[in-house]
């Protein structure tokens, strides 16, 4: 990918419709949307915060097509080469630097000339006292003063739009602060906590990356963030660390920050960061694990000792709808979405979403700003934050919904689902690396290929929902100790998690959406290291061979042409992929065993003109 993207920063500010009590995830209907008036222009006035107003701004955006929008935030290739590189910005600053010392000569020049001419003028005034401000000589040089900075303000922001270049950061929004290059530059701009700074040194965090160099001032700006960025780029520390130097210190108030994760494992692990970062702060987190501990604890008023809280969104949803409730989001300052457009998504029951919309109506404190982090974007996502969240900025690094192009992708076509046994095993014994992670569709299909493994060499464990949590918990300390080398996983181990040196992904069962295919992959290839993933697939599959076809384009890989000519899926399809792509890889592998049931059977009936014993159930045996 090329490193050169032009950056854009929009002059937008939105306004958060008042407090009305509910909190309603859904994004706008489009239909309602295109009804509004389009707005006099995208800027809001700061007096008034009404629906209406957010209405009609919203409107006004998104009666844009959304190819038309996407190439205005994310220009195509041939744009994007119209960056600008480090030579024409040195370039650049030398020819203002010398237009800028031609200019003050002139100036000068005029100056002494003007002066000479003075008190011929003043003299044109009797009596009172001339306004200082409108000699001539004072305006022209109050004019050479801002043409001075005004030169300034460009030549810098040349250089900060050249730095974002060369990082892949694009942003979004108004009074975009300075991206910092080191975390010595952070810790001085921003005052950072000797203790903070101290444990990502301790940590062994040398340099940040693009996400926090742009994140981190961003947050620490007291803004609402929309943030992407690859998997394995450190945006747990790009959130944490501003949220850490904000909070200051323990105190008594009750949970600042709350962190939301979809899962218990990452959870886990976002616990474990956020211990590291705030040693010797007096920051106290809380891990919500145990709910029947935490409402014992709350009957006698202790949770006001914790300053962060980490927890999965039903554990905390829960405490919320106990009556009386018994966890207290009152005085929370930073509400962080993590894996947010997971927590987006809404199923029949309402999923993540519902809970979700209780735990933003909890935040109640004024002072509460949003944090969203994911590795991949969603639209609907960011039409919700445009539309309630007051100064909203959105950063996001490199191409959106694209894998890291730290990994080797490979798409391997195993025929039918039998073939895919004898394919790990091959690939097992051919390019073996441990760690491995081998990611399958369901638990069903995880314990089924965990007894096909497990008499084997490769030090195989598995995990998926139907474990004990206690049994998780082991098998991922196990895995992460290098005592299991091999692990089948279900999606619940698909996002966010944090395994270092993976250096194979395997999807054994194809990935129901290029987005899960993109976070799964995301478990190898992090914090710089480079890794492997072999994805398989069947005839079945190519509903989405396409879309993966495409990610794994984007990254950088070669694919086969046929794949990305491959007819998009008909609406119905992309409708049902959306809402349930299970139901729709049963249907499909259905479809196929019925073809190649009606091939056999054709086949056997055309052989039975040969042979009176052949009989169409032998010929479709092997399908089943
Ligand atoms: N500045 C840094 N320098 C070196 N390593 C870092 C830095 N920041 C974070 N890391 C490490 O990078 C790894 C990935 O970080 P993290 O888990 O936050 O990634 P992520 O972007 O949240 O990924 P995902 O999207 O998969 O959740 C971690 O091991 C973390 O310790």
């Amino acid at each position: 990918m090329n490193a050169s993207f032009r950056i854009l920063t929009q002059g937008v500010s939105f306004k958060r419709p008042k407090n009305d009590g509910t909190a309603d995830l859904s994004p706008p209907k489009r239909d309602e949307v295109a009804k509004k008036p389009p707005s006099g222009g995208n800027q809001l006035s700061r007096g008034k915060s009404t629906r209406g107003n957010l209405d009609n701004i919203f409107g006004s955006r998104v009666n844009k097509s959304k190819k038309d929008q996407a190439k205005e935030e994310y220009p195509e290739q041939s744009d994007l080469e119209e960056g600008v590189p480090a030579d024409i910005s040195a370039q650049c600053n030398a020819s203002l630097s010398t237009q800028m010392e031609q200019d003050r000569q002139d100036d000068e020049a005029d100056e002494s000339s003007s002066e000479d001419d003075q008190p011929a003028k003043l003299q044109l005034f009797s009596g009172a006292e001339p306004s200082t401000d409108f000699t001539p000589a004072k305006r022209k040089r109050k004019k050479k003063v801002k043409k001075d900075a005004d030169k300034l303000a460009l030549i810098k922001q040349e250089k900060i739009n050249h730095f974002r270049n060369l990082h892949n950061i694009h942003v979004t929004g108004e009074d975009i602060p300075e991206p910092v290059e080191t975390f010595e530059e952070l810790a001085t701009r921003f005052q950072l906590n000797a203790r903070l700074v101290e444990n990502i040194t301790k940590i062994g965090y040398q340099q940040p990356t693009p996400i926090q160099m742009q994140a981190i001032p961003l947050v620490l700006q007291g803004r609402n963030i929309l943030a992407s960025a690859p998997t394995g780029s450190g945006k747990t520390a790009a959130f944490l660390i501003p949220i850490i130097q904000s909070l200051k210190c323990f105190n008594n108030f009750g949970y600042r920050a709350v962190v939301v994760s979809p899962t218990r494992e990452l959870a886990k692990q976002t616990f474990f960061e956020t211990d590291r970062l705030t040693l010797g702060t007096g920051l106290r987190t809380h891990l919500l694990e145990d709910v029947p501990k935490f409402v014992k604890r709350a009957k006698k008023n202790r949770s006001s000792r914790f300053d962060i809280l980490v927890t999965t969104p039903n554990r905390l949803v829960f405490l919320l709808s106990k009556k009386p409730a018994v966890v207290s989001l009152e005085s929370v300052e930073w509400l962080v979405i993590d894996e947010s457009d997971k927590l987006f998504e809404a199923d029949k029951e309402g999923g993540f979403r519902d809970q979700l919309a209780v735990i933003y109506k909890a935040c109640s404190s004024p002072k509460v700003r949003r944090l969203l982090f994911s590795a991949t974007f969603a639209i609907e996502v960011e039409e919700w934050c445009k539309q309630h969240l007051d100064n909203l900025a959105e950063v996001s690094i490199g191409a959106r919904n694209a894998a890291t192009s730290a990994i080797d992708q490979r798409l391997v076509f195993v025929g039918t689902e039998d073939g895919k046994t004898s394919a790990l095993r091959k690939i097992l014994q051919e390019e073996y690396t441990p760690p491995v992670l081998i990611f399958v569709e369901s638990k069903q299909r995880a314990k089924e290929l965990f007894r096909e493994l497990e008499n084997d060499r490769f030090h195989v464990d598995v995990i998926h929902s139907d474990r004990e949590q206690s049994e998780r918990d082991l098998v991922v300390s196990s895995f992460r100790a290098g005592n299991i080398w091999t692990l089948i996983a279900t999606e619940v181990l698909g996002r966010g998690i944090d395994f270092k040196g993976v250096n194979m992904v395997i999807n054994y069962d194809f990935p129901l959406t290029s987005i899960s295919y993109i976070h799964r992959i995301g478990r190898t290839g992090r914090a710089g290291q480079r890794g492997k993933a072999i994805t398989f697939f069947t005839e079945a599959d190519d509903v989405n061979l396409r879309s993966i076809a495409s990610v794994m384009q984007r990254s950088g890989c070669e694919v086969p042409a046929f794949m990305l000519q491959l007819p998009k899926p008909s609406s119905s399809v992309r409708k049902q992929l959306k809402r349930n792509p299970k139901e729709l890889r049963k249907k499909l592998k259905n479809r196929v065993k019925m073809k190649k049931l009606g091939k056999g059977i054709r086949k056997a009936k055309a052989d039975t003109r040969f042979s009176a014993t052949a009989k169409p159930k032998a010929a479709t045996k092997t399908d089943s």
